[in-house]
């Protein structure tokens, strides 16, 4: 039985700017995807599909220097390029991992709560950190609706771990909507998965886990490599 992971990299990065694929920006002499792939074996993945944006791959390999991992072409959006990867995991997988490029720092730990989780039976796991802001709904014109209770809400990151059957009906089920011409609401893989009414069980996530989107966020990372391990 194998612990594998899908490693979406195919992002464009508009919101970091750098005017080529985020995954390959450079953090501490390490592309970021390198970082995720490296911070998904140090917690017990044994093998890792990396998506890449299409006509990148060779690029995305580039990066990966000499880790052992499978590089598929992505889609237009997150969904499509976790998808893109399914028929790349290996037959014996048990545990699937899908774990953002962009959430490059995540300690090993983290990675091995999720795996745990897993196999002790869940069939859906998410990392989760506590909310630090009050929370609001807002109107057309940014006016304050309401204030939302955040005691009952966690923010999710990556990686989330699957069994192997749940993760691939989560996306069957989006293709079909996408099929019917419907909407797929969900911004992550648990989401797809709620949608078909499987539990999702949270373990503790990490602010180290947090996703570079901005330009600010490379910089932490950065300015957090330079000062070691914490
Ligand atoms: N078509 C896409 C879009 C996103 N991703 C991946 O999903 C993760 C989370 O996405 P996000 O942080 O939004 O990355 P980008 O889409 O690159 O960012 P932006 O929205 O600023 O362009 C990233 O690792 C990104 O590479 C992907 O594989 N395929
Ligand atoms: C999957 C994710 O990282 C969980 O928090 C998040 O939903 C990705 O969102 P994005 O808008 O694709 O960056």
């Amino acid at each position: 039985m194998t612990v594998a992971a899908i490693v979406p990299a195919a992002g464009r990065g508009e919101r970091l700017g750098l005017g080529r694929p985020k995954a390959l920006a450079v953090v501490g002499g390490l592309a970021l995807v390198a970082r995720a792939v490296d911070a998904l074996v140090a917690g017990g993945v044994e093998a890792v599909v990396v998506v890449a944006p299409p006509g990148d791959e060779d690029t995305v390999r580039a990066a990966l220097g000499s880790r052992r991992v499978v590089v598929v072409p992505g889609d237009d959006d997150r969904v499509g390029s976790v998808a893109a990867a399914l028929d790349a995991l290996p037959a014996d997988a048990d545990v699937v991992l899908v774990h953002d490029a962009a959430r490059c720092l995540c300690p090993p730990e983290v990675v091995s709560a999720v795996i745990d989780a897993v196999r002790a039976g869940h069939p859906a796991v998410v990392p989760v950190t506590a909310v630090a802001d009050t929370l609001k709904r807002t109107g057309a014109a940014g006016e304050v609706l309401a204030t939302v209770d955040r005691s009952g809400l966690a923010a999710v990151q990556t990686p989330q771990g699957f069994d192997p059957p749940t993760l691939r009906a989560a996306h069957q089920r989006a293709r079909e909507r996408r099929a019917a011409g419907g909407p797929v609401l969900a911004t992550d893989d648990a989401g797809l998965a709620e949608d078909l009414g499987v539990t999702v069980v949270t373990v503790p996530g990490d602010p180290r886990a947090f996703k570079v989107t901005t330009a600010l966020d490379l910089a932490m990372a950065e300015a957090l490599v330079s000062a070691g391990p914490a």
